[in-house]
């Protein structure tokens, strides 16, 4: 069997007997009955994807997958596409935004080189696993093969799979890859049947004039490639890209290993959502980390069926929401974990 039917093959629905063990557990707690709201949620959700009532917090890492895509010559993009690695050799210096955000939370971030267009050699810190350098413009054929986006899946896999024996405990995702915001909007529309522009945005920051014509790529990408949404692996292929496969193949594999993963926002959704359109019991193990600014990401989420966690109006992507999203995730568990019993702390309890 292949690594990517195997993982299929393993994922599972989560225990609906751990997740109420949880919440009974959590209204034993020192405060009025749901009185900690969302935390309580993320808590027994937690509970439930791993399986155990007291379950264990041990290292978070963030998954920060990059790429280049062919499409950027259409002029999609308000920056050029060499910021794709100067982005990478910024978060192997510790000096990115993921970087800042994920010391904040206490997080490990791990770039992964899914196809950068340049050749990087031996740098520290780089997980080199190249599938292509980038993929091809999808406005004139298909992004990839679709052995290619099969291969870039199971890269995610894998590296979700090395998670456990590392005391991981809990994945984030996280991606970089000037014109992935195309290939984003694209994968949505082609799903949902929305129009392309109810789902097309402005990425880092283009004007009216770029948008309309971003708009129109897409359209045109669509036409000509006609991927179809009953076979996910070839809407990823025709119009995805090697990031975003990376993604889907790191949601699926912490579904399969039954570990949480938090995901981040339009880009990384868009991977989470080719995941769980290949898997439906997947949406059940992932967190939406936050709302991002870009307007097609809420038709994303109401398809997974995800709420999300934050709303900072953010958009700059690297796994940034995703990391302090799993701050709040963690801080749901601590209290599940650590604070007293009413019986424990001698507190009288209420009657409702
Ligand atoms: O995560 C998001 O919601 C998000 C929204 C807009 C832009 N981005 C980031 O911006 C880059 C893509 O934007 P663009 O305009 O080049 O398609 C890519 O590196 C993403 O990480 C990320
Ligand atoms: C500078 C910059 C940083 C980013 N991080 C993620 N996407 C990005 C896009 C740009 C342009």
């Amino acid at each position: 069997m292949t690594i990517l039917n195997e993982t299929l093959s393993n994922i599972r629905p989560v225990d609906a007997g751990i997740m109420a063990k949880a919440q009974a557990r959590l209204d034993n707690k020192t405060k009025p009955v749901g009185s900690l709201g969302r935390l309580e949620e993320f808590a027994r959700r937690y509970a439930a994807m791993t399986g155990t009532p007291d379950p264990v917090l041990g290292k978070k890492v963030i998954f920060t997958f990059a790429a280049d895509h062919g499409v950027v010559e259409e002029g999609v993009s308000a920056f050029p596409k060499e910021v794709t690695v100067q982005m990478v050799l910024n978060f192997l210096n510790g000096g990115a935004g993921i970087n800042v955000l994920s010391r904040h939370v206490g997080a490990e971030v791990r770039v992964v080189d899914m196809g950068v267009d340049h050749e990087f050699g031996e740098v520290p810190g780089l997980i080199g696993r190249k599938v292509a350098r980038g993929t091809r413009n999808f406005a004139k054929g298909p992004a990839m093969t679709r052995e290619e986006a099969i291969a870039a899946l199971e890269v995610g896999i894998e590296l979700a799979n090395g998670c456990r024996a590392q005391g991981v405990t809990m994945a984030g995702t996280g991606e970089m890859g000037i014109a992935n915001t195309t290939a984003a909007s694209a994968i949505i529309a082609a799903f949902s049947g929305c129009t392309v522009a109810d789902v097309t945005h402005r990425g880092t920051g283009i004007n009216d004039g770029a948008l309309n014509h971003k708009i129109k790529i897409i359209e045109q990408a669509l036409a000509v490639n006609r991927p179809d949404p009953k076979d996910p692996i070839d809407v990823l292929a025709k119009v995805g890209g090697l990031e975003i496969a990376g993604i889907a193949g790191l949601v699926l594999g912490c579904a399969a290993n039954r570990m949480p993963v938090v995901v981040d926002g339009f880009i990384s959704t868009s991977g989470a959502l080719i995941a769980c359109e290949l898997c439906p019991a997947v949406k059940e193990y992932l967190f939406a980390a936050h709302e991002s600014v870009e307007i097609g990401h809420r038709f994303m989420l109401e398809r997974i069926g995800a709420e999300p966690i934050l709303d900072l109006q953010l958009r700059l992507g690297e796994g940034t929401g995703a990391a302090l999203a799993m701050g709040l995730v963690e801080a749901g568990v601590k209290i599940l974990k650590e604070m007293a019993t009413f019986a424990e702390a001698g507190v009288a309890e209420g009657e409702y």
